[in-house]
């Protein structure tokens, strides 16, 4: 393929256009600015070379492409990008017929490939429509990119797979992986190898083809080429991911092969702000920020609940060496940077490997060592059967620290860590339970440290909402502590960060109300609930988590197998829907949890 100077030319121009406006979006809105950047360029040969009308475009955890929105009519709206009721920062078919699938979770995309090819095969559409992978060399270390090339290397689906390299996960990537990607690549003799290698290939064919590859084992290189070929699929690259015009002839050279292709784009993370080239981990998902300085619009002063934590595990790590821990990629995110600072034999970034991060710390649990597997609450769902199978089965003392649990705000209904208690509160064995502020926190944490079987707590993204009541007593198994008694019928049951929706609520009321601090939902407080139940008929259970198998569902269990009928519960958990995007005060008003409406609620219902 022959492209025109002047087509390029024109396509630069789009590039700087999309760049700009991503810049004074996120620089407004926040989002994930760097990702985005480095991946401009890629995704407008994407355009230029397929369809997204018909080819499925699909977008790895899909934080990178602001550039496809934009280029699929959304321009107009990019202005409301995060924002409550408006564009999702991630792909969403209901927002476009462009968007192929709902992503958020990281390393689906292949697999999402291979379904559709098998598709377009059944639906004999093989010559009209081909699916087009964009995936990062972070979401490369992740467990199910490999199922789906396994399988894809065997069957040969066509598809064109564009594997973005920044040489970037959030953090720095960990592993072979990342290793392979890049290190043999970057050196002048492989490039120079590559480079006459290729040239022979493209002269002689497919035999010279190879016998090249066979030069390339021969020389012990373990290359992505390598890597990619020996699985059945074919491998380009490494290619300059800014350079349209290679870009251009390489995407059309790999959709004609109509075989599985792989395409090594070497992009730079940020690239187009010079603020944030060279800063990746600190541009990757950013608040609003001054365009100039590149200086944060505003700065949080209350301390985060992962502070806390991370400060709360380190003053224990210094104590007890036994203690030990892992982040699956999110060392900064969950706090455990700090920890593997000072602990680097101790704590590990497993990278994007949440079934891998739960099973080893198992195993570590097993051994007598007392693992902080410190994963986000959404996260975590990767690692489900893992935790079911290969720690509560065996009850072993892993601690699962959930980050972000509760609504986390603009990332939206990828991110919501709304399902841990349900899902956590099924499993034999678990122990649940949950701070409500720093003291109390701290006091978990001791109770987490000691505790002789799989256990977890859950805290919010960002602050505790503070209160003023009575300070936290040791955590101790099972137990609650009441915090305001009064004599009228309302008990306002709290769990963690509901403690503070509690208390907050209570403001609102010009009538008393019992609060009760239920720290742990499995296993409850039984003798506690009874005699609340002898003292109040009305209770309003506050928690971030989903109502369906919740903290209120535990509640209603136990009054049934007691047989206790005449008390009403009424939980203030979330319905059973995907809670959307947007600034976290807006979500909760839309689902009517503000203090101010659930007070107004509570008042009518006790009349
Ligand atoms: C299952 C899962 N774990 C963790 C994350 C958090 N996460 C989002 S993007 C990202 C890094 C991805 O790196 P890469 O694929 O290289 O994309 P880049 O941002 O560098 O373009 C991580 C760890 C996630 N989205 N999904
Ligand atoms: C894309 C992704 O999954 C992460 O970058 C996520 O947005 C991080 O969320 P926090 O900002 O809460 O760490
Ligand atoms: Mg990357």
């Amino acid at each position: 393929m022959n492209i025109q100077l002047s087509r390029i030319k024109e396509l630069e121009e789009i590039c700087k256009d999309i760049r700009e406006e991503i810049l004074r979006v996120v620089s407004k809105n926040g989002g994930h600015l760097s990702s985005t950047l480095g991946a401009t360029e890629l995704i407008v040969a994407m355009h230029e070379v397929f369809d997204s009308k018909k080819d499925p475009f699909i977008f790895d955890v899909s934080h990178q492409s602001y550039a496809h929105k934009l280029l699929t009519g959304r321009w107009k709206e990019f202005d409301t990008l995060r924002e409550f009721g408006g564009l999702c920062g991630y792909t969403k078919p209901s927002e476009s017929e462009h968007d192929y699938f709902v992503a958020g979770h990281s390393s689906t995309s292949i697999s999402l490939g291979v379904g559709a090819a098998k598709a377009i095969a059944l639906k004999g559409e093989q010559d009209s429509r081909v699916p087009v992978v964009m995936i990062g060399d972070g979401a490369m270390t992740a467990g199910m990119v490999y199922e789906a090339l396994n399988e894809l290397g065997d069957r040969k689906y066509p598809m064109v797979i564009i594997l973005n390299d920044n040489e970037m996960s959030i953090s720095k990537p960990i592993g072979a992986v990342s290793r392979i990607l890049s290190s043999a690549m970057a050196s002048p003799f492989y490039q120079n190898f590559k480079r006459h290698t290729e040239n022979f290939v493209d002269n002689f064919g497919e035999s010279a083809r190879y016998i090249a590859k066979r030069m390339e084992e021969s020389l012990k290189l373990i290359t992505p080429g390598i890597l990619f070929e020996e699985m059945g699929i074919d491998y380009i690259g490494p290619v300059d991911g800014h350079n349209l015009t290679s870009l251009i002839e390489i995407l059309q050279k790999a959709k004609e092969l109509k075989k599985p292709v792989i395409v090594h784009a070497q992009t730079i993370k940020g690239k187009g702000y010079e603020i944030a080239e060279g800063q990746e981990e600190k541009w990757h998902g950013v608040g609003p920020f001054d365009l100039d300085s590149g200086n944060a619009a505003k700065k949080s002063s209350a301390k985060s609940a992962t502070q806390i934590y991370s400060e709360a595990l380190l003053h224990l790590a210094k104590q007890n060496e036994k203690i030990v821990g892992a982040t699956a990629a999110m060392p900064t995110g969950t706090g455990l940077d700090e920890l593997m600072k000072v602990f680097p034999d101790r704590f590990w970034d497993v990278a994007i490997a949440e079934q891998h991060a739960v099973t080893s710390m198992a195993a570590l649990a097993k051994e007598g060592f007392k693992p902080f597997c410190t994963i986000y609450s959404t996260f975590l769902q990767r690692g489900y059967d893992q935790v079911i199978h290969d720690t509560c089965l065996m009850n072993l003392p892993v601690v699962f620290a959930l980050d972000r649990a509760g609504i986390v705000g603009e990332d939206g209904e990828t991110h919501q860590g709304v399902f841990d208690i349900s899902f956590l509160r099924a499993i034999p064995n678990m122990t649940l339970f949950a701070p409500r502020d720093e003291k109390s926190f701290h006091q978990a944490m001791a109770f987490a440290s000691e505790y002789p079987y799989p256990c977890s707590l859950r805290y919010p993204r960002g602050a505790f909402t503070q209160t003023d009541l009575p300070d936290s007593l040791p955590f101790e198994l099972s137990k609650s502590q009441l915090l305001r008694s009064e004599s009228g019928d309302v008990l306002f049951i709290g769990y963690g960060n509901g403690v503070g929706r509690a208390y907050e609520t209570s403001k609102y009321l010009d009538f008393g109300v019992s609060i009760l601090d239920l720290r742990f939902v499995k296993p409850l407080d039984e003798e506690m609930l009874r005699e609340m139940a002898t003292k109040h008929k009305k209770w309003f259970v506050f928690s971030d988590s989903a109502k369906m198998g919740g903290v209120g569902s535990a509640i209603l269990e136990f009054l049934a197998k007691e047989k206790i009928l005449n008390v009403e519960v009424v939980s203030f958990e979330y319905e059973d829907r995907f809670i959307t995007h947007g600034n976290t005060k807006q979500v909760e008003e839309s689902l009517g949890l503000l203090p101010e409406q659930l007070a107004k609620k509570i008042t009518e219902s006790v009349k």
